[in-house]
């Protein structure tokens, strides 16, 4: 049956740039997916295999990091423009290029002695919490006498572009891993706090304030936490919650560590001063731990963290 070729494009779809301006020691971020497709004169590599006019994705790919290096990211039009223009004008056989790009927003958390909206406040310059809602999860179990009530929340999206390290760890032969001295810190949190009303003789919590409050000091202990790893960052979480909410007795967390590997632009010529990073969606350092009240028994399900 003879055939012919119809429309075709090309290009790397889906590369995660995080580029971190510092403007002293407050950052601003900006997180984009950016998917690239290319059309033009590619009928040879169809139909004989000839790349005579394949600029290669792998090149694309490139091209959106350097871009991010080169260019800056003033907002997402601007940076596909620049990129859109620089394939049409600089390939000659690539007659389109269509950039489609998400932007991820993130805001800046609120920290126990500051505002978000002061930016004065010395420490609410690097740690954000990603716009759009977490989801809220609970579950409650009956027995006709006791109750048991089990709160949560998951896909809070949280980021600390500096003040995380990670060192002197355990190296065998099979450890590739380079120290971190100032590294991006960034996490989905999943919990589930267990509270200790348990019987209509006591006093309800109000769950609507503790769950706002829970959140909060989740989120200011993270961003107030100098990190030496992920582990110490939820116990730094957990103990905050427990301390600060007589109700919750038990909190199980389960961190996915959301690694953000610095592009290497060095081929390019650019020098990467910890401004331009890949964000990894997989595989994830999984970070799972209980923090408990001195005293009471855990009750929480290990693997009901995700759910
Ligand atoms: O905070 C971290 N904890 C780890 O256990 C770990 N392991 C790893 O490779 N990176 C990290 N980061």
């Amino acid at each position: 049956m003879p055939t012919i070729l119809g429309q075709n494009q090309y290009g790397k779809a889906e590369n995660r740039v995080v580029k971190i301006t510092r403007d002293g020691d407050t950052h601003h971020i900006k997180d984009l997916n950016v998917s690239v497709a290319l059309s033009g004169d590619m009928d040879d590599v169809h139909y004989s295999g000839s790349n005579a006019n394949v600029l290669p994705t792998d090149t694309t790919k490139n091209t959106v990091f350097a871009f991010a290096k080169e260019h800056g990211i003033e907002s997402a039009e601007q940076f596909g423009i620049h990129l859109a223009r620089h394939f049409v004008s600089s390939q000659e056989p690539i007659q389109v290029a269509r950039i489609r790009i998400e932007e991820y927003a993130w805001e800046r958390i609120a920290t126990s002695d500051g505002n978000s909206r002061f930016i004065g406040a010395d420490d609410v310059k690097h740690s954000f919490v990603r716009k759009g809602q977490e989801t809220r999860t609970t579950q409650i179990t009956f027995d006709g006498e006791k109750w048991e009530v089990i709160s949560g929340l998951k896909d809070l999206s949280v980021m600390n572009s500096t003040n995380s390290e990670f060192w002197g760890y355990v190296k065998d032969k099979y450890t590739t891993l380079k120290e971190a001295y100032d590294r991006i810190l960034a996490t989905d949190v999943s919990a589930k706090w267990r509270y200790n009303w348990t019987s209509d003789e006591e006093r309800m919590p109000n769950w609507e304030k503790s769950y706002e409050q829970t959140r909060k000091h989740m989120l200011q202990a993270f961003a107030e936490t100098y990190s030496l790893s992920l582990q110490q960052t939820l116990y730094q979480m957990g103990s905050r919650i427990i301390n600060s909410r007589s109700e919750i007795d038990e909190i199980r967390f389960s961190l996915p560590n959301n690694h953000h590997f610095l592009v290497d632009l060095e081929p390019f010529g650019l020098k990467n001063d910890n401004e331009v990073y890949f964000a990894a969606d997989r595989p994830y350092g999984l970070i799972e731990a209980t923090v408990l009240r001195d005293g009471v028994e855990p009750k929480i399900p290990v693997d009901m963290t995700n759910l």
